[in-house]
């Protein structure tokens, strides 16, 4: 059995979070621990309210699945403070675990989920340490200090992030607009790969990149290549986008289920 963890915020409606990443290791066939960073309170209309964890027990909670599990790989999520993100850091530098860092900072809604003075944190002490990178296109912007219109622009935030010491960034195309719902993925030697899907038009996108980076974490668990990972994690978010479960009055989850019902669907890679 593979083993793989989420470090991340938990989300009472359970459409992303600690609830989107469990449910996506369920799916994916590997077994899921879990170290939350902080309760929200939240559904798909928007975050009521945020509780967070003190570094010190998400050290504690950190430590004590580590200490008896071998986990083969590792995300992170909403992680909501520096002090948080150097806890982390600090516990994860002399692990041989890979680790997927999703940078959430902002809810669909617009609350801020992670406190604008972490960013530095995460800059300096998580992504020297990250496998993967997956930003959107807003957090790449908030990670560069550039502004993300143009495709060159994408590629040169690319390249500013890799100077950071991650090993590969994902800039999730979500966010864009146009028929194809692209994501790029950019490596280390100078390298990269598009991912094209069907734009779907829905509002049922709560969770999306909690899912997608979930499922790239569940692939390297099950020892896939890195770029196999990216690749059937957005198949997996594709189907789960593709077939929503219209829930919920605002912005509901995606279908972790879709994939289960052979739903088909079509991504191309672009090299
Ligand atoms: N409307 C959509 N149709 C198809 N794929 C989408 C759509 N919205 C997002 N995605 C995909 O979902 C994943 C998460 O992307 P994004 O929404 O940009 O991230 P986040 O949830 O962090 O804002 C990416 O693979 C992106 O291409
Ligand atoms: C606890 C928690 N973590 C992450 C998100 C971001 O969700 P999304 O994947 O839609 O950007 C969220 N709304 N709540």
């Amino acid at each position: 059995m593979n083993i793989v963890l989420t470090i991340a915020g938990s989300d009472s409606g359970g459409g992303a979070g600690i609830q989107a990443d469990l449910k996506t290791f369920q799916e994916l066939n590997v077994f899921g621990t879990s170290v939350i960073t902080a309760l929200t309170a939240q559904n798909t209309l928007g975050v009521e309210g945020i509780y967070p964890a003190t570094s010190e027990f998400v050290e504690q909670q950190l430590n004590t699945v580590l200490q008896d599990f071998e986990v083969k790989a590792l995300k992170t999520g909403m992680l909501f403070s520096a002090d948080i993100i150097k806890t982390i850091a600090k516990n994860l530098i002399d692990k041989n675990i890979q680790i997927v860092v999703d940078p959430v900072m902002i809810a669909k809604g617009g609350q801020a989920l992670l406190q604008d003075e972490a960013v530095q944190a995460m800059k300096n002490e998580l992504l020297p340490i990250a496998t993967v990178l997956t930003p959107n296109i807003p957090e790449a912007e908030k990670i560069t200090g550039m502004k993300i219109e143009t495709a060159d622009d994408i590629q040169q935030a690319a390249a500013k992030i890799l100077q950071l010491g991650v090993n590969c960034v994902v800039m999730k195309g979500g966010h864009l607009e146009g028929p194809s719902a692209v994501d790029t993925v950019f490596f280390q030697d100078g390298s990269f790969f598009q991912l094209k899907s069907k734009r779907i038009d829905t509002k049922h996108t709560h969770g999306t990149g909690c899912t997608f980076s979930a499922a790239i974490t569940a692939n390297l668990g099950k020892g896939l290549s890195l770029k196999e990972s990216v690749i059937e994690a957005k198949k997996f978010v594709q189907m789960a986008i593709e077939n929503p479960l219209n829930i919920g009055r605002g912005h509901g989850p995606t279908n972790h289920f879709a994939h289960r019902f052979g739903a088909n669907v079509e991504v191309e890679i672009v090299e």
